[in-house]
């Protein structure tokens, strides 16, 4: 064998080998970009060299193999393929070339169609009944799969409408929609499932299932696009396009954009107008197919071995390339999570370079198995971000390596917290992360928090860029001068800033505790710690098991409170809130809180509800009194609720505690019951 042969017999092989795991397997190893190079590679050197032209090439068979563990199906008529072009000159030649065998001048009109990406299959109907499906196999065997096809909602079991032929074999593409995959892979990720690679996989992957169980939970969709066998009483209309509408009548899914254009100009405007609108389409293209629209002339143009002469795709972009992973770095989000981000030598993909992608968390990368410098394959779907799909692992070599999750913040070398079930890692220096500081702040300084009137989001976007706030300790050291500094910033509103800071340096212990910001601790559970408490020293020093008596509090809060009290960081931002200011601190303080065993509290165990507007209180602040009594608040009435606390125009809630019995107090109960908890007695329920 000289160069040029092996060269060949190692590319038909090859080819040989991804056809098993495209069409049999559902689950390729390389890109369809690179698929079509090889194949092309192959099919040029086939005709520079015919004399070694294999009948066994790929390049001369319709695709797949049918695998026998389903029934088996003859074709009556071949199942075939369609030539590709990827550009406007192969169009052209393509426009040529028919019209030179159609000996014809006059303009040609065609049917265009998008080229939907899922798997061909064939649904024979006598009279009107689905009695048979099957897939393209290889063109001349295919796969039964008549028990699965009827599991999908949109082909009917029974053609409606008159004059129904005797017998009709209806051919098109069953796929998945973009919405149902992507909620597919969604749930399979949170179930700990395999994920699909992409729409077309997913298609395959659930129709070729030999439990048709499996196949009737997956979101498939039909769109038919040929017909093939027909009785012969049958007369059928005498363009493409018009038996698309014939097919349309009997209740057959046709897609909507399918449309008959004049010559190969009219072709490349279809092809430019659905490219454009390739990522608002609700499923997956990979590019659109032209037809000869007169059956008659299709007739005259015949086929080759394994496509029609009369049809061509022209396929778009591809969405998934090769490359490789040069480095993998992690990001700090804005809310302490890692992402693993992988850094790609650049790619064209559907139009773009492409030189980063998500890996998503450290699960991803366990399941994908990918390691630094290995070759991957990398998807980018209209806007969403790339993504590595899967490795090659047949080019893996020696120089790859781990990648390492950072056991530290990249950004602030903070511990990185990762609880046992959560996909997510992350940065447990809230405080003090640059890469959090903004949501750290604009949290500390809410309303319900540290309460500082006159800090928007704006001015902490303004104070952290110009670098005069690092942590929550330097709003209280920020000076009017500074503040004039900044955009939009006049002496009335700094003045009232400035006083706004010296007023909340008098809080409570719950506010401060939920100021900071800790992971899952709302303003309840801060509240209830600093009941439980009573002051930061016992809090800060609480064990995961001390945590845990605390009612309401479970594994992963305890966990959570814990590890940032353990992080030096965190604990210096706090030192500095807490001192003295003429020790340089912001002097925060607050009264600290009777401690008071739980079950002594006088509204322990009870469940209250708010309703209608309060006049004389403030209701977050009445709901807080009540909650720092021992009562639990509660959104909605039920038989559970002890009593409903009624201001004015109260609706539905009032109404449904009247139904159910549940006692109802007033505004001035309620006042009278914060001024005094301690003699009263609650109404019983009767
Ligand atoms: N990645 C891999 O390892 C691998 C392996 C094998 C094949 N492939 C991919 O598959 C392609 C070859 O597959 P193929 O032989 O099925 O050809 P094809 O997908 O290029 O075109 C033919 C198919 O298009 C589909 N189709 C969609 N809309 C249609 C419409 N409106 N009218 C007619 N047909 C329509 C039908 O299923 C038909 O069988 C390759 O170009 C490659 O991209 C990839
Ligand atoms: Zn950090």
């Amino acid at each position: 064998m000289n160069e040029i042969q092996s060269r060949m017999h190692a590319l038909q092989q090859l080819l040989e080998r991804y056809n098993t795991e495209y069409y049999l397997h559902d689950e390729p190893s390389v890109p369809d970009a690179e698929y079509d190079r090889l194949m092309n590679e192959l099919r040029e050197l086939e005709a520079a060299n015919p004399q070694w032209l294999d009948v066994n090439s790929p390049t001369q068979r319709v695709g797949g193999v049918a695998l026998t563990s389903f029934g088996s199906v003859q074709h009556e008529q071949p199942m075939l393929s369609l030539d590709n072009v990827f550009n406007a000159e192969d169009l052209a030649a393509f426009g040529r070339r028919v019209q030179e065998r159609l000996l014809s001048n006059d303009a040609i009109t065609f049917c265009c169609e998008p080229k939907l990406d899922g798997l061909a299959v064939s649904i024979l109907y006598e009279q009107g009944e689905l009695v048979r499906a099957a897939t393209r196999g290889d063109g001349v065997t295919g796969e039964d799969i008549t028990r699965n096809v009827r599991t999908i909602r949109v082909i009917p079991l029974r053609l409606s409408g008159d004059n129904i032929p005797a017998r009709i074999e209806v051919r098109g593409e069953v796929f998945m929609p973009k919405a149902g995959f992507e909620r597919w892979n969604e749930q399979a990720l949170v179930r700990g499932d395999k994920v699909f690679a992409n729409p077309r996989n997913a298609a395959a992957g659930s129709l070729r299932q030999l439990d048709p169980a499996i196949t009737a939970q997956r979101p498939l969709a039909f769109y038919a696009y040929a017909i093939g066998v027909v009785d012969e009483a049958t007369e059928l209309p005498d363009s493409h396009y018009a038996r698309m509408q014939y097919l349309k009548q009997f209740g057959l899914p046709v897609c909507d954009e399918i449309r008959q254009v004049v010559g190969v100009e009219g072709c490349q405007i279809y092809h430019d107008d659905i490219l454009a609108k390739r990522d608002a389409l609700p499923f997956e293209i990979d590019g659109v197919v032209f037809k000869v629209d007169t059956i008659a002339q299709q007739q005259m143009l015949g086929f080759v071995s394994r496509a029609p002469r009369w049809a061509v795709a022209h396929k778009f972009p591809a969405q998934e390339e090769l490359t490789r992973l040069n480095d993998v770095e992690f990001q700090v989000g804005r809310t302490g999570a890692i992402t693993p981000v992988a850094r790609l030598e650049p790619v064209q993909v559907g139009g773009v370079t492409v030189s980063n992608a998500t890996l998503h968390n450290a699960d991803e990368i366990t399941r994908l198995g990918v390691k630094i410098g290995d070759w991957v394959v990398v998807r980018r779907a209209g806007d969403v971000i790339p993504q590595i799909v899967n490795v090659v692992l047949d080019r893996r070599d020696a120089s790859c390596r781990d990648i390492d999750f950072p056991e530290r913040c990249p950004v602030c070398d903070s511990q990185v917290e990762r609880l046992p079930g959560e996909a997510v890692a992350r940065c447990s220096g809230g405080l003090y992360c640059a890469a959090q500081r903004k949501e750290a702040l604009k949290h500390f300084v809410s309303r319900r928090a540290m309460d500082i009137d006159g800090i928007g989001d704006k001015l902490i976007e303004q104070l952290v860029d110009h670098e005069l706030v690092h942590t929550p300790a330097d709003l209280f050291a920020l000076t009017k001068a500074q503040l004039l500094g900044l955009e939009r910033m006049g002496e009335k509103s700094a003045d009232k800033l400035l006083n706004a800071l010296q007023s909340a340096r008098e809080t409570t212990f719950a506010r401060f505790l939920f100021a900071l910001g800790i992971r899952e601790i709302g303003e309840t559970t801060a509240q209830t710690l600093a009941q439980h408490f009573s002051d930061l020293p016992a809090l800060q020093d609480a064990s995961v098991e001390t945590l845990l008596k605390v009612s309401d509090v479970g594994e992963v809060m305890a966990k959570h409170i814990y590890y940032f009290f353990r992080q030096e960081h965190n604990l210096e931002v706090i030192q500095r809130l807490l001192a003295p200011i003429s020790e340089g601190g912001a002097g925060i303080s607050w009264q600290p809180v009777a401690r008071v065993a739980v079950d002594a509290l006088p509204l322990n165990g009870k469940t209250l509800v708010l309703t209608g507007t309060l006049s004389q209180l403030n209701r977050d602040a009445a709901k807080q009194a009540l909650q720092a009594l021992g009562a639990k608040v509660a959104g909605s009435v039920s038989a559970k609720t002890d009593l409903v606390i009624a201001g004015e125009a109260a609706g539905s809630k009032l109404e449904k505690a009247q139904q159910l019995g549940v006692p109802v107090w007033g505004e001035d109960e309620l006042v009278a019951l914060l001024q005094d908890p301690t003699g009263i007695v609650l109404p019983v329920k009767p």
